[in-house]
């Protein structure tokens, strides 16, 4: 079996934690080098207990050090915040170049081009030369390209959980008579673990509302993963809850395409690993997907408003972060895109 050597740059924070569970539980991964800041060093399971059972696998956490990264690793995937995270993943990757090392950076600095980042994200972006460097990894769209990417941009998670509920409409999207809309919740882990003041459970607890409305920076990446070709409205929710997103889209579909649409989300998710479409009246659950790479698909044409209906569901951390993350790396390996990934949802 392949022993492929991957880093993770990030492994204190959410989507980092949730990367070492599933590389530690890949057959063909093994974990050869964690960094971080410099905050946190030392033994991993010291700063998160619940990893102690891996305590054998785990290489202690060091400062990052972009050279040894480069140098001691085949894989390396990049999870620290926007701003910064792309600019690592970069460096990983031109330090690498010549020994092929792959990057898959999480963050939202290699997704987009460089205005619309700057006008969505508020910062400079990176050089163009890193943007282009990068491939977008949503497999179910980009799955030929990432096959022979060496750095791979790993979509948003409510990117993710809004671009899966409409793109098995392919073609059919570009015939929408007015704008998509996506109400879309989360659970608080999408936000990182650095603490903020509206993260505290005493402002968390009893309370759901929506945030950053009209400015929320998935909504160009939800453009361009559908195409381009609808306009988006999204808005995006927090929910009392750690993990998990839910997505109810509106789509101003022809209404002559509705007896044919539970077909058409059919025929696209029996082809996709981890996708899958509810049974008709069924709807999805955040629980019933967490801990999993999974996204949960239901659709109804809404006879009365003439609007389709999709609801999808994901993990943040999963499918919208270390589960893709590990699914691209499949596919930049060239292995089955399910190894590592076949996991039981928590559903308590
Ligand atoms: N959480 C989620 O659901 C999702 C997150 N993402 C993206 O993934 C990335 C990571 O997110 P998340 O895990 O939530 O973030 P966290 O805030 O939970 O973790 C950030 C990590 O980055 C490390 N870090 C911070 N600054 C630096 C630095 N200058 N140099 C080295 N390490 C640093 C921290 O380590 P230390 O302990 O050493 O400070 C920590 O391990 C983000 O870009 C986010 O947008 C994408 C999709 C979903
Ligand atoms: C609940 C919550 O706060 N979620 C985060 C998701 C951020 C994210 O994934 O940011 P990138 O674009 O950098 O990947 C948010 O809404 O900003």
């Amino acid at each position: 079996m392949t022993n492929v050597r991957v880093g993770i740059v990030g492994p204190t924070g959410y989507a980092g934690m949730e990367l070492v569970r599933l590389v530690a539980g890949h057959p063909r991964l093994s974990l050869s080098y964690l960094a971080g800041s410099g905050a946190r060093t030392g033994p991993l399971d010291a700063h998160l207990p619940h990893l102690r059972p891996l305590a054998d696998l785990l290489p202690p956490v060091e400062p990052l050090d972009v050279r040894k990264a480069a140098e001691t690793c085949d894989l390396v995937f990049v999870a620290l915040p926007s701003g910064e995270s792309g600019r690592v993943a970069w460096d990983i990757a031109q330090s690498g170049k010549a020994r092929g090392v792959k990057v898959i950076d999480l963050s939202g600095d290699l997704r987009l081009p460089k205005d619309v980042y700057e006008t969505w994200y508020g910062r400079p972006a990176l050089p163009e030369e890193a943007l282009a460097s990068a491939r977008y990894g949503l497999p179910e769209r980009d799955r030929a390209s990432i096959r022979d990417a060496h750095v791979v941009a790993n979509p948003g998670c409510y990117a993710t959980a809004c671009a899966l509920a409409v793109l098995p409409l392919g073609e059919w999207l570009s015939d929408v008579t007015g704008p998509i809309i996506f109400d879309a919740k989360s659970g608080v882990t999408g936000a990182g673990r650095a603490p903020k003041p509206h993260l505290h459970l005493g402002e968390l607890a009893n309370d759901v509302y929506p945030y950053r409305v009209g400015l929320h920076q998935h909504t160009p990446e939800i453009e361009r993963a559908i195409g381009e070709r609808a306009r988006v409205l999204l808005t995006t929710q927090l929910l009392p809850v750690p993990r998990g997103i839910l997505v109810c889209a509106y789509v101003p579909l022809p209404p002559d395409r509705a007896p044919m649409v539970y077909d058409r989300y059919t025929s696209f998710c029996e082809r996709e690993p981890f996708l899958r479409l509810l049974p008709e009246g069924e709807m999805p659950h955040i629980k019933a997907v967490n801990g999993t790479n999974e996204c949960h698909i239901a659709v109804r044409w809404d006879e009365r408003s003439r609007l389709l209906q999709v609801f999808s569901a994901i993990d943040n951390l999963g499918k919208g972060a270390a589960g893709q993350a590990v699914q691209n790396a499949n596919l930049m390996f060239g292995w089955p895109e399910t190894e590592g990934l076949e996991l039981v949802p928590l559903w308590m």
